[in-house]
C-alpha cells in the first residue's frame, strides 16, 4: 500500500476535480435523505465511468455504500468485472467491505477525502478496522491516497452528522 506517492501519474489537481464530482453527488444524496458519502470512478485516461452516492436508506441495503454502488455501476456500464484501469474516488476512507469489493474488481488506485476517524466522529459505522489498516492485509497491491480535498470532505461529513439510530 502507498499513501502518498501517486504511481498512476494522475495530477493532484485532477484527483481534486474528480473528488469534487463525487462530493457533489454525495450532497445530492443528502438532499434526498441519504447518508453523506459520494464516490466516482474514472479511467486513467480521464473518462468518467460512474458517479454515485450512498443509497443505504432508499434501498434498505446496508451494503449500498457509495463506493460499492460506484463499482457496481461502473462494471455494468463497461460490461466487465475488472476495473484495473480505473481510479476510485471516495469522499470518505473506504470501509473494509468497500475495499474488498474494489480489490475483487481489480481496482489498484483509490483516493479518499475524510479519514475513518472523521467518519466515526460524524456517527457513521465503525467496524473497528480502518480502510488503511485493512488495505495492508490485502495481497493485492493498492494505492490508497488521501486526503484529497480533505477540508471539504470533512466539512461535508461533520455538517451531516448521523441523526438516525439505524446503524
Ligand atoms: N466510505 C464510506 N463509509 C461509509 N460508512 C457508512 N456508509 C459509508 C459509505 O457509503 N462510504
Amino acid at each position: 500500500m502507498h499513501t502518498s506517492t501517486n504511481l498512476a501519474s494522475v495530477r493532484s489537481s485532477t484527483l481534486s476535480h474528480w473528488m469534487k464530482v463525487a462530493l457533489q453527488k454525495g450532497k445530492q444524496g443528502v438532499q434526498r435523505g441519504e447518508r453523506p458519502f459520494g464516490a466516482a470512478i474514472y479511467r486513467l485516461t480521464g473518462e468518467e465511468v460512474a458517479v454515485t452516492c450512498n443509497t443505504v436508506f432508499s434501498t434498505n441495503n446496508p451494503a449500498a455504500h457509495a463506493e460499492v454502488n460506484a463499482i457496481t455501476q461502473a462494471c455494468q456500464s463497461l460490461g466487465k468485472t475488472k476495473l484495473s484501469d480505473c481510479w476510485l474516488l471516495a469522499t470518505a476512507e473506504p470501509c473494509p467491505m468497500c475495499l474488498s469489493t474494489a480489490a475483487l474488481a481489480g481496482i489498484r488506485f483509490i483516493a479518499f477525502g475524510a479519514t475513518q476517524a472523521v467518519v466515526k466522529e460524524a456517527g457513521y459505522g465503525d467496524l473497528g478496522l480502518t480502510g488503511r489498516e485493512f488495505a495492508k492485509q490485502l495481497t493485492t497491491d493498492l494505492i490508497l491516497q488521501g486526503p484529497v480535498l480533505g477540508n471539504e470532505c470533512v466539512s461535508f461529513l461533520l455538517n451531516n452528522r448521523k441523526r438516525d439510530q439505524l446503524g
